[in-house]
């Protein structure tokens, strides 16, 4: 059997059922590629299970899939991931491949910073459109496919989640600066205005663990925002009374 454990945000967010999981496997693993699963979130739920846990890359899991397959064939392994399992296309392509060569999955949930977000920004969730994702760009990858969401958001008035890429070797999500650059670039390619300088967003940074924040930038100030770790942001559509409330605390904090 192939267990999908998530892990949540903070170092305390695995479920009853996901420790429960975790002592029943034979091996451990964790994906921290796609997400930062610090080492010492790891190191202490290795302590708490007594029980190694095998770090794998991003080829283990999209291009060797099926040695970890093959494994779950034949004895319970497990799989931690940060936040929920789900919230990753990576992780529904190896469940798929999973159940195609007949071998038994279990997802185990946990806090996922779809759900933190929402709930941590103060914003009705019915006012949250689709979420997009802002890939880093490098020389000759420059995707903007997600200008066409935050607009549509826009246009319907409704506020826009942006995950960011998440680059392991500095294990941090890529430069707020830069998001604000290719947020510039998208608008002049697709040739539409939905960002002023005065446009607001919310940076959320490594919420859900001890030491997160939420921040209120105007675009203007994004451009030279210097923010370490796991970020997210919200670009946000025309704020509600009560949503207006909640973020002058949050600008006053
Ligand atoms: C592919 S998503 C993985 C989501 C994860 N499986 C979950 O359910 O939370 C990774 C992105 O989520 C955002 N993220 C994850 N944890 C975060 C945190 N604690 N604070 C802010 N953003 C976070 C970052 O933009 C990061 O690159």
């Amino acid at each position: 059997m192939l267990y999908l454990i998530g892990v949540g945000l903070s170092n305390y967010d695995v479920t009853m059922e996901g420790l429960e999981a975790c002592r029943r496997c034979k091996q451990l693993y964790a994906e921290a590629y796609t997400s930062n699963l610090t080492e010492e979130k790891l190191k202490d739920l290795s302590k708490i299970l007594e029980k190694e846990i095998d770090q794998l890359g991003r080829t283990d899991l999209e291009e060797n899939a099926k040695i970890l397959i093959n494994q779950a064939a034949k004895e319970d392994i497990g799989l931690l991931i940060n936040g929920d399992p789900l919230i990753a296309t990576t992780h529904k392509t190896l469940l798929m491949e999973a159940s195609a060569s007949g071998v038994g999955t279990k997802v185990i949930h946990s806090t996922s910073i779809l759900s933190v977000s929402m709930g941590e920004s103060g914003l009705d969730f019915y006012r949250i459109g689709p979420v997009c994702t802002i890939a880093n760009w490098s020389e000759h990858y420059h995707p903007i496919s997600f200008y066409e969401t935050i607009k549509g958001n826009m246009d319907h008035n409704l506020h826009s989640i942006m995950l960011l890429d998440y680059d392991y070797e500095r294990q941090s999500t890529m430069p707020i600066e830069k998001v604000a650059f290719i947020l510039s670039e998208a608008e002049e390619h697709y040739k539409k205005k939905i960002i002023s300088e005065d446009t607001k967003f919310l940076v959320l940074n490594n919420i859900g663990t001890e030491n997160g924040k939420i921040k209120l930038y105007t675009f203007a100030k994004l451009k030279t925002a210097k923010i370490k770790g796991m970020n997210t942001i919200i670009l946000l559509a025309k704020l509600s009374n009560l949503e207006e409330e909640w973020i002058s605390k949050i600008e006053k904090a």
